[in-house]
């Protein structure tokens, strides 16, 4: 018997809560009559804002507190920014829908600035992201690194308040809240990589519930869970996880996959790259061959392996 009420569990910042309601309208719209609600939860990972995640650790940081409610029956999908998601899901989970992609690219933003290129020798900029801030470095030696948790309201908020002089957010969160105006300029591939799985909202639900997973799979994007797929395995071929400088971006086109991934050394700004192409049945080979050229290059010391 398909579900009449489907709780979706959220975290409470404001782009959590508008990916939750935009999976909610999704639902009502490709369901008639079917009733879905929201069950906002706080995480360990919104209630630690003094430290960078990747001192914290943890994987699934931002998960934990909503697969609890879907196992004690509070909840019955959890829906999160795939990039926000281990690549080794909890056991007895998993993710029946991945939404079409929105712009994968970083955002440099900036009140006084237009680009990386365009900031005074030593500016200061805020982002945890090893990612990121290893990217910044690659680009330009010189700038002040500095890190900047908390949603993105608070992100902006501090940099209004003048603590940096730009910041980098994900052009994604800043679109789903009304906030393109605030994108100076995009930071794209091939020169600069998202995270693996960036800009793809995720719908996680318990494996053993087969007419939610049933109910919720309409939604999936087969295109966008290729490139996510090849990106994810990428990733954990690289043993990564949220917390290491690895950037990685799929295309999918009729010729197949394109995978680019990168690996970065903060402190030195060195950035390993390596492309290949693929089939689009095999997106775990794609990434695992990208991950095996990464290590041929050095990948394990950059990685600290
Ligand atoms: N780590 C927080 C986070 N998780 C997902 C997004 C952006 C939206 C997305 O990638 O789908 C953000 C904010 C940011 O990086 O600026």
């Amino acid at each position: 018997m398909s579900p009449s009420l489907l709780r979706i569990a959220t975290r409470k910042s404001a782009l959590a809560l508008w990916q939750a309601e935009h999976v909610a309208s999704l639902l009502r719209a490709a369901h008639p009559g079917l009733r879905v609600e929201l069950v906002p939860l706080t995480t360990r990972g919104d209630e630690i804002l003094d430290q960078p995640l990747a001192t914290i650790g943890g994987k699934g940081l931002f998960l934990k507190e909503l697969e609890v409610a879907m196992l004690e029956g509070r909840a019955d999908l959890a829906v999160h920014s795939l990039k926000d998601v281990p690549t080794e899901l909890e056991a007895g989970f998993s993710l029946p829908a991945i939404l079409p992609r929105a712009d994968a690219a970083d955002a440099f933003v900036s009140n006084h600035y237009s680009d990386v290129m365009a900031l005074p020798h030593g500016a200061r900029v805020g982002t945890s992201s090893l990612r990121r801030q290893a990217q910044l470095r690659a680009a330009r030696p010189d700038l002040e690194l500095l890190d900047l948790r908390g949603n993105v309201g608070t992100r902006l908020k501090k940099l209004d308040d003048g603590l940096y002089d730009a910041i980098i957010l994900a052009c994604a969160g800043l679109e789903r809240l009304g906030l393109h105006d605030r994108i100076r300029s995009r930071l794209g591939a091939p020169t600069w990589l998202p995270a693996p799985g960036q800009a793809a909202i995720a719908i996680e639900a318990r494996a053993d519930q087969t007419e939610v997973l049933e109910t919720l799979a309409v939604l999936d994007d087969a295109e966008t869970r290729l490139a996510v797929t090849a990106e994810r395995a990428m990733n954990q071929a690289l043993g990564g996880s949220c917390t290491v400088p690895v950037g990685a971006w799929c295309t999918v086109t009729e010729r197949g996959l394109h995978l680019r991934g990168m690996v970065g050394d903060v402190s030195s700004g060195r950035l390993l790259s390596a492309e290949a192409e693929g089939t689009s049945d095999d997106a775990v080979k794609l990434g695992n061959e990208v991950a095996q050229a990464l290590f041929a290059q050095g990948a394990a010391t950059l990685l600290g392996r």
